[in-house]
């Protein structure tokens, strides 16, 4: 094992038959190797003894372990960075999975999974066996395993990665969150590809400025390697800055720029939309400016992999959304065409929350309006939630704040940290309610035939994390129940 990663000391015999790895001392089992990481909300070295406990043989860790807690049977291996040595040796342990298939990383703000979403129908569609990680679902070809996290931790990674290789995938693709970026989660993996989306403003709750979160964006595209290629976004302000310094072979995507892969729109509505790519007119069942955009994405990482582009832009016209993005709600034939339209989305950032808006308003139909619902994560990111609040009021028609996530948060609270600094004038009427149900229902009461529902920010999501407790909520069930009840009475 230590061949496998940069060690300062050791003490005892590491070289015996290691069954497992675990950076959670609960996971622990006989004969594993235990990594102690110092985290963000804990030290991992406080439970070095419970590891001990439930069979580790190996503890790595950066500080020397309470003797006490390390009987003479147990190794220590110490390392100068505990989670740069989970990625390595989760590798190791699980064969180098990484380096027997093709993985390709998407990072970025928003568009992550709509894209890994879409390369992994893609490449079913062209008779390949994909897997993929993303914040909604994890594949192996077609298996689904259910995800946690939008990158997992370093050995769930690995380990997932060689369950997709003895299933025969030839392509992965992942989300690489600037969470991960930042925990090394991905530190040891090999990719062959790397897309930027874009950046806007997030999660400044754990990187504190914006700089570091542009930095550990950045940091993806400085470790590929000359094989590889990456592919950034040239409309956003910092796609050219992501691969300053990298080694890889890059190529661009845009709507505005003299990108290497470019698009016109030529149509779009409610249900689709057509563009002209690579001279030819694709209709495609994705919609909106933005998607615009993930569509690019897409279509350079199958170009870049050497896919046929005949087939790849025939492929394009078969995708499906991902799962509550801009996922249009279908109703019963006979109330169709009374019903306004019901869309969800999981906008939950200020840049995606206009994207998503703007794009209603520029397909939606002559006097038609746009209505959002949408609220913001309690724990996360408090300033957001103006911005939040300000891209809705200043895009939509009519825009009802509502609770999101509260987790161990005052709902009303968030709801006023939306709402507080608006400046009118506001483009939108705005109403404020915390039951997010009731949200849902008031924007459908006050929408009529013609009018988009749009409600944001739960996406795919099953439950609403309240004090700790997960309760069943489905937005796209919520919608539907509401639009289908407006009609029928
Ligand atoms: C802030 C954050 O990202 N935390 C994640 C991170 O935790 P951490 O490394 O800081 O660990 P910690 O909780 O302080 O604990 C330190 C160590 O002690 C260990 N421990 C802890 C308790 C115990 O009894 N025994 C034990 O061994 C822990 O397993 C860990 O190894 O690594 C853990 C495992 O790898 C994750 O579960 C945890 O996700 C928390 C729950 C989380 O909510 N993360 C979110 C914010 C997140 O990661 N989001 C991103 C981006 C989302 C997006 O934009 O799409 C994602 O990739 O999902
Ligand atoms: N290319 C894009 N540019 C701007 N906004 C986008 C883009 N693609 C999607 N969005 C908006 O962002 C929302 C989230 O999209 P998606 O889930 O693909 O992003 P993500 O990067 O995976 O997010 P997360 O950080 O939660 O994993 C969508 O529902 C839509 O509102
Ligand atoms: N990856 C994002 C998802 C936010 C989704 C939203 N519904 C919320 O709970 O804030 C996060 O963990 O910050
Ligand atoms: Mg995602």
């Amino acid at each position: 094992m230590c061949s496998a990663i940069g060690f300062l000391h050791v003490i005892g015999d590491e070289s015996k038959e290691i069954k497992g790895i675990a950076i959670d001392s609960r996971e622990v089992k006989s004969s594993y190797v235990f990594i102690a990481i110092i985290g963000t909300e804990v030290d991992g070295n406080a439970y070095v003894a419970q590891a001990v406990n439930n069979g580790a043989t190996v503890v790595v860790s950066e500080n020397a372990p309470d003797l006490t807690d390390l009987p003479e049977a147990v190794a220590w291996v110490q390392v100068a960075d505990a989670r740069k040595a989970a990625s390595s040796i989760s590798e190791w342990f699980y064969g180098y999975p990484s380096r027997q298939l093709k993985l390709i990383g998407v990072t970025g703000t928003n568009g992550k999974s709509s894209v890994v979403y879409m390369l992994h129908q893609l490449f079913g569609y062209l008779g390949y066996r994909a897997g993929m990680f993303s914040t909604i679902i994890n594949k192996s070809h077609t298996t689904e395993l259910p995800a946690r996290l939008t990158t997992p931790d370093p050995v769930s990674l690995s380990k997932g990665l060689a369950e997709m290789v003895d299933q025969g995938c030839d392509y992965v693709f992942m989300e690489v969150s600037s969470h991960a970026l930042d925990q090394k989660r991905v530190e040891a993996l090999d990719f062959d590809g790397a897309v930027f989306t874009n950046i806007t403003h997030d999660h400044l709750d754990y990187h504190l400025t914006f700089k570091n979160y542009r930095d550990a964006k950045k940091s993806f595209f400085d470790r590929l390697k000359s094989d590889a290629f990456a592919l950034v976004n040239e409309d956003d302000r910092n796609g050219m800055f992501m691969i300053q310094n990298t080694q890889a072979r890059t190529q661009t995507f845009g709507l505005r720029s003299m990108a290497d892969y470019t698009c016109q729109i030529l149509e779009m509505d409610l249900i689709a939309m057509t563009i002209h790519l690579d001279g030819q007119d694709v209709l495609t069942r994705i919609t909106g400016r933005f998607n615009a955009y993930n569509l690019l994405a897409v279509y350079g990482v199958a170009d870049l992999c050497g896919m046929n582009k005949v087939e790849v832009l025939q492929g394009l016209s078969m995708l499906q959304e991902a799962p509550g993005r801009f996922q249009r709600v279908k109703l019963p034939v006979e109330i169709e065409a009374e019903a306004p339209v019901g869309i969800v989305d999981y906008a939950h950032t200020p840049d995606a929350v206009e994207k998503v808006t703007q794009a209603a308003q520029d397909i939606i139909e002559h006097n038609g309006r746009v209505i959002i619902a949408l609220g913001c994560g309690g724990n996360r990111d408090r300033d957001k939630r103006p911005a939040m609040g300000w891209a809705a009021a200043q895009n939509a028609d009519i825009a009802v704040f509502t609770s999101d996530n509260p987790r161990n948060e005052n709902p009303q609270k968030i709801i006023d940290e939306m709402y507080d600094s608006l400046d009118a004038p506001l483009k939108a009427k705005v109403f404020k309610i915390v039951d997010r149900r009731e949200a849902i229902r008031l924007a459908v009461s006050l929408a009529r035939a013609g009018d988009v529902v749009i409600v944001a920010g739960k996406g795919h999501e099953q439950y609403q994390e309240i004090d700790g407790v997960k309760n069943p909520f489905d937005d796209r069930v919520e919608l539907k129940k509401a639009l289908t009840q407006k009609i029928k009475w």
